[in-house]
């Protein structure tokens, strides 16, 4: 067998073209939904990734505002400026970039975040919202990855869904999400006993460990949906993921390349998010 590749970039810009509609349909009744990035230092990657979260709201005619902090900025100073984007009505959804410097506490700040501007879904609010049933703002990367899922018409109801990782970025929230859904969830860490015993069982197995590769093809099932959320840079600056793509794709029904699969997704959800926030701000 050889996998169908869920092309991430084609299906981002389906999604984000649905997503202009409603963003259009506001903006027609005078409201423009409003992106606040902060970005703390010079890390090289999350600069990549903030530009790209800003030029996603330009092309959606989504206000955004883009503000670098210097890498030495006090904890308190961060918090002041969340405050003052917590209160402004022209933003809609405001987040941090991660990772902060190491001075700054990360959770101090995802706590400060507005809930209701929380377009990450980071804030323990959202996250209690989630695990209860109740979604508000679902984490990009996992919400994208569900979306991937989705269109590329994996069902989910009554399958099993395996999750290798246990972040609160990306594997808790996949494995409400995939629960939310009606599979059967299964989550998994670099301690579990015979990974290869419960990988081999899944349906549909979604990988987030920061391990370049560590999933061959001899532990997936033939015809499983593999979603590899992983993105790792190695010595010859190539990107890679945390599936051997080369071995999975002869076993795999459907899977996700790097670069090119869920990351494009990310953004996508990041602005969907926003736009349903604007909604909700106007009671729709
Ligand atoms: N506040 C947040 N910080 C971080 C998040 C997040 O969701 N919120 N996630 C990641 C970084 N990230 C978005 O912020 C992100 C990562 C990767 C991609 C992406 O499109 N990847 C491309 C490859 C890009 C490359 O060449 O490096 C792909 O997979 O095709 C988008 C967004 C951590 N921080």
């Amino acid at each position: 067998m050889t996998a169908r590749i869920i092309d991430g970039k084609a299906i981002a810009q389906e999604v984000r073209a649905e997503w202009k509609i409603r963003a259009d349909a506001l903006k027609a009744r005078g409201i423009t939904p409003g992106l606040a990035v902060i970005i703390v230092g010079e890390d090289p990657a999350s600069k990549v990734y903030v530009a790209n979260k800003v030029k996603a709201c330009a092309e959606l005619g989504l206000h955004s505002e883009h503000i670098a902090l210097p890498a030495d900025t006090s904890e308190a100073a961060l918090l002041a400026k969340i405050a003052e984007l917590n209160a402004d009505p022209k933003i809609h959804g405001l987040l941090v970039q991660l990772p902060v410097p190491k001075h700054i506490d990360g959770d101090k700040v995802l706590n400060a975040i507005s809930p209701d501007k929380d377009v990450d879904g980071f804030h323990p609010i959202n996250v209690g919202a989630l695990a209860t049933g109740n979604m508000r703002f679902a984490p990009c990367t996992p919400y994208g990855s569900l979306v991937l899922l989705q269109k590329s018409g994996v069902s989910i109801e009554g399958k099993h869904a395996v999750v290798v990782g246990r972040s609160n970025i990306v594997g808790k929230p996949m494995a409400l999400l995939l629960l939310q859904h009606n599979a059967t969830v299964t989550i998994c860490t670099s301690k579990t006993v015979d990974l290869a015993k419960y990988t081999r069982d899944a349906d549909i197995l979604v990988v987030a460990t920061g391990r370049p590769k560590m999933i061959t093809g001899d532990m997936i099932k033939l015809g499983a949906a593999v979603i590899d959320v992983g993105i790792n840079r190695m010595a010859d600056g190539k990107l890679c993921g945390d599936v051997d793509f080369e071995s999975a794709k002869e076993v795999a029904g459907w899977i996700t390349p790097v670069p090119g699969g869920v990351g494009p997704m990310t953004i996508t959800m990041l602005v969907a998010n926003t736009v349903q926030s604007a909604e909700r701000s106007a009671g729709i």
